[in-house]
């Protein structure tokens, strides 16, 4: 099945078409490298699967890639298959956790979810049962169903309506809700995300599951492209007057330590970027005071994390040397 990350060292410089720009930053990248990676990435990534459990998802094309870079210094650049529109499943955890940062202050958010690293899968019960039903943080299910429990409104198109409008405001991003993808998260019943909101609620730490859970589901299927997305990934990449840096930071920290579950340590200790994936294949990554490289290609690996969208961020970080990118 799927490979596991692994840094590929250029051979030589001729075989390394970024070498030149390895201490330029995001600034240096051009839209012929970011196609020269793609074309890398189709080569180098065999064998990633579509999850099945969401039936509209299995009808993406495995094949289709398209990556977005927005700066703060220059313009963006894009490659690949960039008109293609996808929710955002588990990319949206960190931006309701940002809203809610925003909304309610740090201490009501950590009183719900705490901010450890899971070496579980996103979705476990098991962790959640160990931990006595606090969820260990708010990139798995059980924390982003807990935090869906705290947006504002009465039902799950409210509570994603809020959201939604919150985040395209402050992003210019247009993002939608994918009415057919809601459908078909509700088309088969998920018993380990049910289970998750019972327990929440048994603890104390929901007042009503299903209302959680649909709001959960709601917000997963707020859809958009590449270029949405990277916009959205500027609210963590840039400062600005409308985030809080220290919020902001925050999102990062946790990011770096629990955004791409079980990957999550080892990813941060190859490339060292904020990142986020979803089930749909969705990925963001966070270049802290340059920018944000967001990734679509829907062919999962084993974690559930987008093959190409892996490969190519850690080939950009190291071709570019994101990660030596201090913190702000
Ligand atoms: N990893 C993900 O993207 C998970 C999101 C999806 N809605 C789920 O709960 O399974």
């Amino acid at each position: 099945m799927a490979e596991k990350i692994e840094t590929s060292h250029p051979i030589s410089d001729r075989d390394n078409p970024n070498h030149h720009q390895s201490s330029l930053g995001l600034s240096a990248l051009t839209s012929d490298q970011l196609n020269t990676l793609i074309a890398q990435a189709k080569v180098k990534c065999q064998g990633g699967q579509l999850p099945t459990y969401i039936p509209l998802l299995a009808q993406a094309n495995p094949g289709w890639v398209a990556i977005q870079v927005q700066r703060i210094k220059g313009e963006g650049v894009a490659a690949g298959d960039i008109r293609c529109s996808f929710p955002l499943m588990s990319v949206i955890k960190p931006f309701v956790l940002l809203f809610l940062l925003e909304q309610l202050g740090t201490e009501a958010v950590f009183s719900q979810v705490g901010m450890e690293p899971s070496d579980q899968p996103f979705n476990s019960l098991a962790q959640l049962q160990a931990d006595r039903g606090k969820p260990r943080n708010p990139m798995i299910n059980s924390g982003a169903i807990a935090l869906a429990g705290r947006l504002p409104g009465k039902d799950g198109a409210s509570r994603c309506e809020s959201l939604r409008q919150w985040l395209n405001q402050r992003s210019h991003s247009q993002l939608v809700l994918d009415e057919a993808m809601l459908q078909s998260v509700r088309s088969l019943p998920n018993e380990r995300n049910q289970a998750i909101a019972n327990l929440l609620a048994t603890v104390g730490y929901l007042d009503c599951p299903e209302i959680a859970l649909d709001t959960y589901n709601h917000v997963c299927c707020l859809s958009g492209t590449v270029t949405d997305l990277a916009n959205l990934g500027m609210l963590l990449g840039q400062d600005s007057s409308m985030i809080s840096p220290q919020h902001r930071r925050t999102v990062n920290d946790i990011l770096i330590t629990c955004g791409l579950y079980q990957a999550s340590s080892r990813f941060a200790t190859e490339v060292g970027l904020p990142t986020k994936s979803g089930v749909s294949g969705a990925m963001l990554s966070i270049v802290p005071s340059q920018g944000a490289i967001a990734c679509y290609s829907p062919a999962l690996d084993e974690t559930g994390n987008s093959q190409v969208g892996l490969f190519i961020v850690q080939q950009l970080a190291q071709d570019f040397n994101l990660s030596s990118t201090p913190h702000p």
